[in-house]
C-alpha cells in the first residue's frame, strides 16, 4: 500500500480579499465625504489596463470614488507631473495612484517623489518606505501588505519564524522584508546572487516567492512543512487564447508544503483590496486636520 500524498492547504485569496473589502466598507461608510482615489495609467499595455479597471470597478463597489486618468503612451515627464501636482493640491482627492511599470522614457523616480506622502496610496514614496523600516508604517505598498492580512486571516502568525522572501523589488520583496521584521519574524532576502539558494529557502518556515519567473520554486527548495506564499504573476502568451498565468512556485510544491496561495486567486485578488483599504486609512487621516 502506498502512502496517501501530502497536499498542501489553499489559501484562497478571495475569501481574505472579500473580508478585507468589507471591513474597508465599514470604515468608508462611516466617513463624511465619500473617499476619492484618482488612478493614473500610461498608455495600454493589457495588464495595466485591466488592473486599472479592477481598481476603478472595486472602489465604486467598496463604497469609494475614483477617477481614472488614462493617458497618452507619449504623455511627457513634465505633463505628468503637471497632473500630479494638481491632484496633490485638490483637496477632493485623498488618494493618488501611478499605475506601474510606466513607458521608458518616464523617469519613474521622479514620479513617485512627486506625490504627496499622505496621498501615496501605494507606499512608493520615500518618506513612506521610510516610515515602514523605522516600525511606524503609514501607507505600505498594497501587495505585501495583503500578504500579511492573508497570513493573518488564516491564523499564520510570523513572529519567531524563520522567513525567506526570494526577490528584492521596492514593490514587494523590500516591504515585505520590513513588515515582516516588524511583525517580529527572522527575515531573509534571496536574490540572483545569493550563493546556494536552495539550502537557504529550505531553512524557510515560511518562504515568499516573487522573482517574476515562472515555476521557479521546485519542490526540492521547499522544507517539508513550510508554508508557501506564491507572489508571482508570470504570462505565457497562447495563440489565439487569453494568456495562462504562472505563479514563481511549481504546482508540486503543495505535495511537500503544509499551506500555499494559488495563483491566480492567491495574493493576486489582496493587492487591490488592501489599496481600497490604503486609501480609506488615508481619508480618515486626512479628515482628522
Ligand atoms: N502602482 C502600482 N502598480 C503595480 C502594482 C501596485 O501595487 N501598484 N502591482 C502590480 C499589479 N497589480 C496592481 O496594480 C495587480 C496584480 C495582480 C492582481 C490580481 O488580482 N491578480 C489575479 C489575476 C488577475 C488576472 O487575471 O490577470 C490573481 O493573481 O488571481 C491585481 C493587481 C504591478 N503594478
Amino acid at each position: 500500500m502506498t502512502a496517501p500524498e501530502h497536499k498542501a492547504q489553499k489559501l484562497a485569496g478571495p475569501p481574505a480579499a472579500e473580508a478585507l473589502l468589507r471591513e474597508t466598507a465599514e470604515r468608508a461608510a462611516k466617513l463624511a465625504q465619500k473617499p476619492h482615489l484618482s488612478i493614473v495609467r500610461l498608455g495600454e499595455d493589457p495588464a495595466s489596463v485591466s488592473y486599472v479597471a479592477g481598481k476603478d470597478a472595486r472602489a465604486k463597489e467598496t463604497g469609494l470614488s475614483s477617477t481614472v486618468h488614462a493617458l497618452p503612451e507619449e504623455t511627457t515627464q513634465a505633463e505628468l507631473l503637471a497632473l500630479i501636482r494638481q491632484l496633490n493640491g485638490d483637496s477632493s482627492v485623498n488618494g493618488i495612484l501611478v499605475q506601474l511599470p510606466l513607458p521608458e522614457h518616464i523617469d519613474e523616480q521622479e514620479i513617485l517623489l512627486a506625490i504627496d506622502p499622505d496621498k501615496d496610496v501605494d507606499g512608493f514614496h520615500p518618506m513612506n518606505v521610510g516610515r515602514l523600516w523605522t516600525n511606524h508604517p503609514a501607507s505600505v505598498p498594497c501587495t505585501p501588505q495583503g500578504v500579511m492580512y492573508l497570513l493573518k486571516h488564516y491564523g499564520i502568525d510570523p513572529a519567531g519564524k524563520r522567513v525567506v522572501i526570494i526577490g528584492r523589488s521596492n514593490i514587494v520583496g523590500r516591504p515585505m522584508a520590513g513588515l515582516l521584521m516588524n511583525a517580529h519574524a527572522t527575515v531573509t532576502v534571496a536574490h540572483s546572487r545569493t550563493r546556494d539558494l536552495r539550502a537557504v529557502t529550505r531553512e524557510a518556515d515560511i518562504l515568499i516567492a516573487a522573482i517574476g519567473k515562472a515555476h521557479f520554486v521546485t519542490p526540492d527548495m521547499v522544507k517539508p512543512g513550510a508554508v508557501v506564499i506564491d507572489v508571482g504573476i508570470n504570462r505565457l502568451e497562447r495563440e489565439g487564447k487569453k494568456p495562462k498565468l504562472l505563479g514563481d512556485v511549481h504546482p508540486d510544491v503543495a505535495q511537500v508544503a503544509s499551506a500555499m496561495t494559488p495563483v491566480p486567486g492567491g495574493v493576486g485578488p489582496m493587492t487591490i483590496a488592501q489599496l481600497l483599504g490604503n486609501t480609506v486609512a488615508a481619508a480618515e487621516e486626512q479628515a482628522k486636520r
